[in-house]
């Protein structure tokens, strides 16, 4: 399957989820902005797939990054960021939303697993209470510390002012 090929549209999405779920899998789902992919977003997507059976990932558009994440966001837009997250090995499907939050998005698809890196505690966890209603559970993953998309950032502009 290609990296498009894992790109879904939300009436796809659901209609995939479907079939996932009659063959007994088990649906894992996580979401964010991922604008510049980093080995914390690598450690913790992979470690959100073995949870489960299939990883689902709620991107964020870049409208919904802007108004989050401030106008100078993202850097890299919405299909460049889910083409990168698609040909994630452990990625099985990727479906932007375009509200500020994926609630929504996880009232349609209800997860059995609801996962986010521990920059968030559960109850912090936009949609814990429709997955946990569900008997679903919600879940953290330790951070990678010392890597995020805003220090990448900085980095890079220090090292722009040095030389220049
Ligand atoms: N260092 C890290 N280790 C593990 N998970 C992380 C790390 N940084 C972010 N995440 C997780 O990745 C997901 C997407 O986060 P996001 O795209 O905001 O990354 P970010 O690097 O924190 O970006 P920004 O710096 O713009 O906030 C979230 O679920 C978050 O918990
Ligand atoms: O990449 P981020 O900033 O970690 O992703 C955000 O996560 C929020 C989180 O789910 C709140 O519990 C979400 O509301 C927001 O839309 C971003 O996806």
């Amino acid at each position: 399957m290609s990296s498009q090929d894992k790109i879904y549209t939300l009436p796809q999405l659901l209609k995939q989820v479907q079939a996932w779920r009659e063959q007994g899998q088990k649906i894992v789902f996580t979401n964010g902005c991922f604008d510049l992919l980093h080995l914390g977003h690598v450690d913790y997507l992979e470690k959100a797939k073995q949870l489960g059976d299939k990883l689902v990932l709620g991107l964020n558009t870049d409208a919904s990054i802007s108004r989050i994440k401030g106008p100078s966001r993202p850097l890299q837009d919405e299909m460049s960021r889910a083409r990168v997250m698609a040909s994630l090995l452990f990625i099985d499907a990727v479906v932007h939303f375009d509200e500020d939050t994926p609630l929504k998005l996880i009232e349609a698809v209800q997860p059995d697993i609801l996962v986010k890196g521990d920059d968030y505690a559960v109850e912090q966890i936009v949609g814990h209470e429709v997955v946990q209603a569900r008997g679903g559970s919600v879940m953290t993953v330790p951070l990678v510390k010392g890597y995020s998309t805003t220090s990448i950032v900085k980095k890079i502009e220090n090292q722009l002012n040095k030389h220049n």
